[in-house]
């Protein structure tokens, strides 16, 4: 990328999170662009602590995150120091694209620094005289219930976080909340459409644009019909399994096949929709190599669940206190290098109630929270329609892939240390919310889905990848 001739019509909005925003090159078909993607911190400081902030980005995830998750699924970027011309030019541009509900955080503009990344929805191995590749984006979130000692509330240990945590944002936070609450009838449709749909954070691209969003409810996010009609020829050559009448949901379950996986020996959410089917169908372990496991397995680093976690909080915490040189010697806000990772895996298996025994169960705790928060994005490049077409393998009968995939983990960004007693406080705010409110939850919502949301078309909110 040449810094000094960015032009921010080039450049168009792409899409954004709680920290940052996303703008792509809109010649995305130039596929030796070196980078695809910028990303702006949303905070006004000085641009060494801009450049600071971003560097522990790509330092946390570059040698703590990959090395957890794996190498192949992790695109650390680099830190780049662009024009400011460009950016103000390019925050102006954007502005009306953003979802109003994003809009209370302004663009970073002052300080120049910006973490730039591949574009993950346009991989290089798509040649542009192809179809256009497609990408799904989803967010797995937490997948297992906590068993450590110390969770003080039994309903933890049976309803997962993510759908007590639903409940908690359907009641309070949407528009609905009024009429919701008054008509019985009204919150039990809406708990229950909360519930049948656990992909929150789910959107899917084509050609590197965003033609779907669960969540963002901007001019972009299409709806499901036209979601269909982007997806359809996809499925209609090359494939004798699909032919034009398929119905629209199985354009769509074939587009993404979702299966219910459990982690041994955990237990699983009571609240899931899918269990009961899920025991019907036996469950599948996720094999050790895949992103999912990947990913689970590095969320389980949180061992001692939020309320386990917090005193350990207060011993750092009270140490930094009284001594708050050693903030940098205990890595607390970085550096995030390799000998981070080394100092946390030769952390002690009991507490020997040292300092640098709680500060190193609080930055796994930490690697934890980012795992949780993580995006997956697989991104499916059709193979190339002449190969399809062979007549070797109409001959031999046997059908090539259909796509050619590219698993990527992204936002994988460090959670602040001082962040935790927030967690602590929202982890009681969403617990005692759901023992409160939990019996609003229609008494289905235990049950096995009807007949139109059951296996083999949804089995569960946890996913394994199949070739299509
Ligand atoms: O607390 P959660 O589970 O709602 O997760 C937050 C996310 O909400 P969602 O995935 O939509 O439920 C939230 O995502 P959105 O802004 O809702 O898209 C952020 O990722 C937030 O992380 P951070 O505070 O910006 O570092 C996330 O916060 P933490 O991971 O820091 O808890
Ligand atoms: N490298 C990339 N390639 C393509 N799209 C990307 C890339 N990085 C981010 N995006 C898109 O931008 C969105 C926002 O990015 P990201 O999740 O990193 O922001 P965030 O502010 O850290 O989010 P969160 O609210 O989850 O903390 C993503 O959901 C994804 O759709």
């Amino acid at each position: 990328m040449e810094l000094d001739k960015m032009d921010e019509n080039d450049w168009k909005y792409h899409g954004e999170g709680n920290k940052s925003l996303v703008v792509s090159h809109s010649r995305t078909d130039l596929v030796y662009l070196p980078s695809g993607v910028t990303v702006y911190v949303f905070v006004f400081q000085t641009v060494e602590q801009a450049f600071r902030q971003i560097q522990n980005i790509v330092d946390f995830s570059s040698n703590v995150m990959s090395s957890l998750l794996g190498e192949k699924f992790v695109h650390s970027g680099e830190v780049v120091k662009l024009p400011l011309e460009f950016v103000r030019q390019l925050s102006i541009k954007v502005q009306h694209q953003r979802p109003a509900w994003r809009c209370d955080k302004v663009m970073d503009i002052y300080s120049g620094c910006a973490l730039c990344l591949p574009n993950l929805t346009y991989p290089v191995l798509y040649q542009p005289t192809h179809t256009p590749p497609l990408c799904v984006e989803i967010k797995p979130k937490c997948g297992f219930l906590p068993s450590s000692k110390h969770v003080s509330k039994d309903i933890k240990t049976k309803v997962c976080r993510f759908c007590m945590h639903q409940l908690c944002k359907l009641l309070l936070t949407k528009p609905l909340h009024c009429s919701v609450l008054r008509n019985r009838q009204r919150m039990h449709f809406a708990i229950r459409q909360l519930i049948e749909e656990p992909q929150n954070n789910f959107k899917i691209f084509k050609g590197g644009q965003c033609i779907y969003s669960s969540k963002e409810g901007s001019d972009d996010s299409l709806d499901l019909n036209s979601l269909l009609h982007h997806l359809r020829p996809y499925f209609l050559h090359g494939n004798n399994r699909i032919n034009s009448h398929m119905s629209s949901k199985a354009v769509l379950n074939d587009f993404i096949q979702v299966r219910e996986t459990r982690g041994e020996g955990r237990s699983f959410c009571e609240a899931s929709l899918f269990n009961k089917e899920r025991t019907r169908h036996g469950s599948q372990g996720l094999p050790s190599d895949s992103v999912l496991f990947r990913i689970l397995q590095t969320q389980m680093l949180d061992t001692q669940d939020i309320e386990g976690l917090y005193p350990l909080y207060r011993r750092v915490g009270q140490h930094l206190h009284d001594f708050p040189k050693e903030r940098t010697h205990l890595q607390i806000d970085g550096l995030y290098d390799e000998a981070f990772l080394e100092k946390l895996q030769k952390c002690p298996a009991e507490d020997d109630g040292s300092v640098e025994y709680a500060a190193a169960k609080v930055h796994q705790y930490r690697i934890a929270m980012t795992a949780k928060d993580c995006s997956i994005m697989v991104a499916l490049v059709p193979s190339n329609e002449e190969e399809d077409d062979d007549e070797g393998h109409k001959l031999s009968n046997v059908v090539p892939p259909a796509f050619s995939s590219l698993v990527s983990i992204l936002d994988l960004d460090p959670k602040p240390f001082d962040s935790i007693p927030c967690q602590l406080r929202l982890d009681q705010k969403i617990v005692s919310f759901y023992l409160r409110n939990g019996s609003a939850l229609p008494k289905g919502a235990l049950q096995p889905l009807p007949a139109i949301f059951s296996a083999p078309e949804r089995e569960d909110c946890t996913l394994l990848f199949h070739p299509v």
